[in-house]
């Protein structure tokens, strides 16, 4: 996706460091705006090509105060009153604003984390609470240390905690408005009609951005991109955001567009065929399946750092498509020069964090093999038509693409596929087999009992250690497997699934009775965070 010159209602969200950032650009495209994140120390030029009509400024991590600590660059206050922008500074924002138009923060007396009252204490047409009575109180999720003790001139107080720290502030003339409190959390019952008060009456932006308008777009920039005679090489892998990625992109090109399915030997049970079948049948989308299953496991073979598996995944992928491109030259008489990915924004977020991609004042915390794991030199040109889109948008442009929801429903499998979830050496003994097997019995019993669609992610793991069995009277010295199924929106938070005992009973049996070399079953009862979806 082009970033939007085009959208006049554009949400710019400025990002320092906040774990929250990502929700608060999701709740505003909820509100059908379109929003984006980018670096709270972007150049002016960055934020002005963007042509925002509201900016928020994100929470984060630092003090005003500390050494280093991120700011909107020189220029800003003076563009956005220039061009009649409005600012929503949210806790750290908040702080920001207070800070450098003249007032003053300091490290608070009491801090606040977690729930805490507020009470409106200004309440005017056209400021925050414009919608609220004076004196209304509302529960708010705070998470501050600092606290502002003097407001910069023309500025009020809004609301206050029920410490009497300053909750709210709002100089309406200047048009800047800030939050000390996160009212993109869920545990901010009001605040998604806070936002939402503020985007549309106070800054009077329409909600004009839709995944019909996503698709449109999309396809300009592709043919725009793409040249009339060239072809594109697509990764699919079945998955639900290559398969969307795919359709998009045949409809914008059709037959230039070759579809190729890598066997890295890291898939599911039966996976192969699975894919290759409904992909013929279902999408009539043409694919070429790829056997690097030697390739894959024996780059692989006695590496156990799990960003280093990531990494030579995402090389041998590039060099499969890369060696894909050359045999196509052959047939076509011309290389395809274009390789599209399904890479979504939590991918991008969660990966290294690339310039523009507004991470960078947070941790990497894996590299996904799609964007991190890349190798540096990769000669094809990437085609990432989802890459500023959360899964569960994919799955509505998805919808509108007419791509069968049983495609869509599908629990997102890693392009490291079962790398990851063998935990050390992936090639050591018959580790992906049993793995395979457990994890059959694991998603089918799910299927079974009606749950597949309640849960967002289920697998099984497979532990590098053996435990003591006792199994038709003879000691045992066999392997452990770990089952995880999670519940989450977007993959970036994540709590786990809450099974009934006699279900996860039943699952235990199954897997000892019928798996070799497996005589333990444990469960994952960790959230994201502090744990990771996958293992590694
Ligand atoms: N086995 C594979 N063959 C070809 N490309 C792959 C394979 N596995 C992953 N990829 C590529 O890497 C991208 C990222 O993988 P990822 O698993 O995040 O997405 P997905 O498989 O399309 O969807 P899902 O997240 O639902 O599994 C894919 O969109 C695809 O372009
Ligand atoms: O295509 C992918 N390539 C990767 O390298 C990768 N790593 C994690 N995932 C998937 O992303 C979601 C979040 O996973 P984590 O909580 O483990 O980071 C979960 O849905 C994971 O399955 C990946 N997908
Ligand atoms: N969550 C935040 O943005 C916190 C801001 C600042 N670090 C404080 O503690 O007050
Ligand atoms: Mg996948």
């Amino acid at each position: 996706m082009e970033l939007q010159k085009v959208k006049s209602n554009l949400v710019l969200i400025l990002d320092y460091g906040s774990q929250y950032t990502h929700l608060i650009t999701r709740r505003i495209r909820k509100l059908s705006l379109f929003s984006l994140c980018i670096s709270g120390t972007s150049s002016l030029k960055a934020i002005s090509d963007l042509n925002p009509r509201v900016i928020i400024l994100s929470g984060g991590p630092h003090s005003v105060h500390s050494e280093n600590s991120p700011c909107f660059p020189d220029g800003f206050v003076e563009y956005v009153e220039k061009n009649g922008v409005f600012v929503l500074g949210i806790c750290y924002g908040l702080q920001l604003i207070v800070q450098k138009l003249g007032g003053d923060v300091r490290v608070g007396e009491k801090q606040e984390y977690g729930r805490m009252e507020i009470e409106v204490v200004e309440r005017e047409n056209g400021g925050l609470f414009g919608n609220r009575c004076l004196g209304d109180k509302q529960v708010v999720w705070m998470s501050h240390g600092d606290e502002t003790v003097k407001l910069p001139e023309g500025f009020r107080v809004a609301a206050r905690s029920q410490q009497g720290s300053v909750a709210a502030i709002e100089n309406r003339d200047r048009r800047f408005f800030g939050l000390q409190y996160h009212p993109e959390v869920t545990h901010s019952p009001e605040g998604m009609e806070t936002l939402r008060y503020f985007l549309f009456d106070v800054c009077g932006v329409v909600a004009d951005w839709k995944m019909e308008d996503v698709l449109e777009e999309e396809i300009k920039v592709i043919t725009g991109m793409v040249g009339p005679e060239d072809h594109v090489i697509c990764a699919l892998s079945g998955g639900v955001d290559s398969t969307v990625a795919a359709t998009l992109v045949h409809k914008a090109i059709g037959e230039r567009l070759h579809c190729v399915f890598v066997d890295n030997g890291l898939l599911r049970y039966k996976e192969r065929e699975r894919v290759m079948e409904t992909f013929q049948s279902d999408l009539h989308l043409p694919v070429t399946c790829v056997d690097a299953t030697e390739q894959f496991l024996t780059e692989l073979k006695g590496v156990v750092d799990p960003e280093k598996k990531r990494k030579i995944i995402g090389r041998e992928f590039i060099n499969i498509f890369d060696s894909f491109a050359h045999k196509l030259e052959t047939k076509l008489g011309k290389k395809p020069i274009y390789l599209v990915q399904g890479t979504l924004y939590p991918d991008v977020i969660e990966s290294c964090p690339p310039p523009g991609s507004g991470r960078t004042h947070s941790h990497t915390i894996k590299s996904h093999h799609n964007v991190g794991g890349l190798p540096k030199d990769m000669k094809l040109k990437l085609v990432e038509p989802l890459k500023l889109l959360f899964k569960d948008e994919v799955r509505d442009l998805g919808r509108i693409l007419n791509v069968p929801e049983a495609f869509l429903k599908r629990h997102p499998f890693p392009g490291p596929g079962l790398a990851v979830r063998v935990l050390g050496d992936v090639t050591e003994g018959n580790a992906l087999e049993i793995l395979r097997q457990v994890d059959e019995i694991f998603i089918q019993s799910i299927k079974e009992a009606g749950l597949y669609d309640s849960i967002w992610q289920a697998f099984a793991v497979f532990l590098p250690i053996r435990s003591v069995g006792v199994q038709g009277d003879q000691r045992t010295h066999s392997h452990v497997v770990a089952l995880r199924a999670v519940t989450s929106q977007d993959g970036m938070t994540a709590d786990w699934y809450n099974f009934e005992h006699k279900f996860l009973d039943g699952v235990a049996r199954k897997i000892c009775n019928s798996v070799r070399g497996v005589n333990r079953v444990v469960q994952d009862i960790t959230s994201k965070p502090p744990s990771t979806i996958e293992w590694e």
